[in-house]
């Protein structure tokens, strides 16, 4: 048997829109990330199971963990005998943590290590890709790359093998809180403009090329110092309850950035110090998350998807 653990992340990187993208380890050693396992079976079997598996679709074929199930057997892997695989959903759904993302992630990569096809990397990126696509209104890498191999990944269409790494300071703490309400990713994206003027196209660009480069040479700070999101978060904002109200409070508890994560809406920090950080997830256990909500002092996850 198979058993293959997707990690949560962060879309966005609050510069990087559609571009950048975090994957998410707590602290504690939580695994916040979808699990699939694939089995030999006698017949094709699905079962979706999980903390927020009620959430999803009753019906299999609405669920993309299925939908990458016969893709694979239809287009990539006709010759491979009947299986049993499982979704442990564990990430909630509309939540800004990349949850569509895990899930296809986590089938193709436990399916591609069943089969024994050896896609190579970008071959499993396109096709994660296509999946994330259906549901989210936009094709985006930057939930899908950063899942699938860990730490922060500048990505998309253009950029070589569709990702680049980069680094970031080993100190920084990311605070991931969800308030315990979905926003749909499709919905999120349809407030945004259809279109940048000249100025804020280059301004985006300035800011993103800037960021990249300033982490590459290690000059954390003044990446941080520029690290803001002048695209999404202010169309989204008013869609997120109570999102105003902690990106006003946090930096007096020592929050750098305070941003949306992904479509949110999961709110993130960026902190320097674990004290900062316990002291942002602390006000937002108490003023941002409701009873279905939760909150996770982080930092990346440097693995991405691995076998369990
Ligand atoms: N395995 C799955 N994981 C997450 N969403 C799924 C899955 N299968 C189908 N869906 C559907 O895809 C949509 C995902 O919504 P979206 O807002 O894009 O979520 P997220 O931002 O958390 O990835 C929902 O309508 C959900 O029912
Ligand atoms: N770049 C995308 C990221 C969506 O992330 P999700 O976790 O909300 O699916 C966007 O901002 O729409």
């Amino acid at each position: 048997m198979i058993r293959v653990y997707a990690p949560a992340s962060i879309g966005n990187f609050a510069v990087g829109f559609d571009a950048l993208g975090a994957a998410l380890a707590p602290i504690d050693g939580t695994l916040l990330g979808d699990v699939v396992e694939v089995s030999a079976a006698e017949q094709d079997t699905f079962v979706c199971s999980g903390d927020y598996a009620h959430k999803l679709p009753a019906n299999a074929e609405e669920n993309l963990a299925y939908q990458c199930l016969i893709h694979f057997k239809e287009h990539v892997a006709p010759t491979m005998p009947a299986v049993k695989l499982e979704l442990k959903k564990n990430l909630p759904i509309g939540s800004g943590l990349g949850s569509s993302a895990c899930s296809v992630v986590a089938a193709f990569a436990a399916l591609d290590k069943f089969a024994e096809t050896n896609l190579s990397q970008e071959q499993l990126i396109e096709l994660m890709a296509d999946f994330e696509a259906i549901v989210s209104g936009g094709r985006h890498y930057d939930n899908i790359t950063p899942c699938y191999l860990g730490g922060l990944q500048l990505t998309g269409e253009l950029i070589p093998n569709k990702s680049i790494s980069l680094p970031v300071d080993n100190q920084w703490y990311y605070v991931a809180a969800f308030p315990g309400f979905s926003l749909n990713t499709a919905k999120a994206r349809s407030v945004l403009p259809k279109q940048l003027s000249m100025h804020d196209s280059v301004e985006f660009a300035q800011r993103l090329s800037a960021f990249s480069s300033l982490l590459l040479t290690g000059r954390f700070d003044a990446a941080l110092s520029i690290m803001s999101d002048e695209i999404a978060e202010p169309h989204r904002a008013p869609l997120i309850q109570g999102f105003a109200e902690a990106k006003s409070a946090l930096p007096e508890f020592g929050a750098e950035i305070v941003s949306i994560s992904g479509a949110g809406p999961t709110l993130f920090t960026v902190c320097k110090s674990l004290e900062a950080a316990q002291k942002c997830a602390a006000w937002l256990n108490d003023n941002y998350i409701n009873e279905q909500g939760f909150c996770h002092i982080c930092q990346l996850d440097q693995l991405g998807t691995r076998q369990l």
